[in-house]
């Protein structure tokens, strides 16, 4: 079974007891997970608790085994940085026109194509920058043109993996603020992270995943520590409870 892509779903996302295996182990299994335009969530849980599996299982990248997962049109897609040929000789601009126009056989890029790449490149700080090799750029640079390149399409929905990872703080911000903006638009936005001070002033709701959903709510309905036991599968520190706790020790 692969995800359907359905533009009449009124939902950003829908995901139904959702189950993915790779190399024949379970990694996922009865995974549920609606997102409403407008909402960000969070994808917190340890190492190898499937959060990118997830991303990819939405994408169509992976097959499911069992269960349905509905996004609203062909979602925006931040991959990690890791991810992206960054030594191909190819201008900031051409980049993301390209996120715009690589899947079409045939044609060149229409004028829409071009308002949208650089609005998206406009949305990203890069403008200035839209001349330079993608390989010059540093790492907070390259995020940002990852993220130009899922805004090239004007998705519904938006899945970020580790947008904050080795970016610097300028970058983090305008991140923050973009996802802001972007959530009062209407999209629909699904990141994972662990970095879970960003996670609780970003995200609208967090959901704590170790190869299905332990919990899922606002940061603040999330300070239980048996849900973080669950999740992390070690007794939670002080930490991660007071940062998520409404009386959370950050001021
Ligand atoms: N191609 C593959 N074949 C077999 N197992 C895989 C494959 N890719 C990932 N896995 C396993 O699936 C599980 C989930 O991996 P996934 O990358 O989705 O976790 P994650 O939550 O994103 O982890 P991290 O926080 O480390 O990025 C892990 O146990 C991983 O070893």
């Amino acid at each position: 079974m692969r995800a359907k892509d359905s533009s009449s779903d009124t939902k950003g996302l829908t995901v139904e007891s959702v189950a993915v295996s790779l190399g024949g182990s379970r990694v996922l299994h009865d995974v549920d997970l609606a997102i409403n335009p407008g909402e960000t969530v969070g994808l917190i849980g340890p190492n190898g608790a499937g959060k990118t599996t997830l991303l990819r299982a939405v994408l169509g990248l992976i097959p499911t085994d069992t269960g349905t997962l509905r996004a609203n049109g062909r979602p925006g897609y931040v991959p990690q940085k890791h991810e992206f040929t960054w030594d191909f000789p190819i201008t900031i601009a051409a980049a993301v026109l390209n996120a715009r126009t690589a899947t079409r056989w045939l044609g060149a890029p229409t004028r829409t194509d071009r308002e949208a790449a650089a609005e998206a490149i406009e949305r990203v700080g890069l403008a200035e920058l839209a001349r330079r090799p993608v390989g010059e750029l540093s790492g907070g640079q390259r995020q940002r043109v990852l993220v130009a390149r899922a805004l090239a399409r004007r998705p519904a929905l938006l899945l970020l993996d580790e947008p904050f990872t080795g970016v610097d703080v300028p970058t983090q911000e305008l991140l923050v603020e973009l996802l802001a903006q972007l959530a009062t638009e209407g999209t629909a936005i699904l990141m994972t992270t662990h970095d879970l001070a960003q996670a609780q002033s970003t995200c609208s709701r967090i959901c704590l995943l170790n190869r299905t959903v332990i919990a899922d709510g606002p940061p603040e309905a999330l300070a239980d520590p048996d849900l973080w036991l669950r999740a992390f599968g070690v007794a939670t520190s002080e930490q991660l409870t007071s940062i998520l706790s409404p009386k959370g020790a950050r001021t």
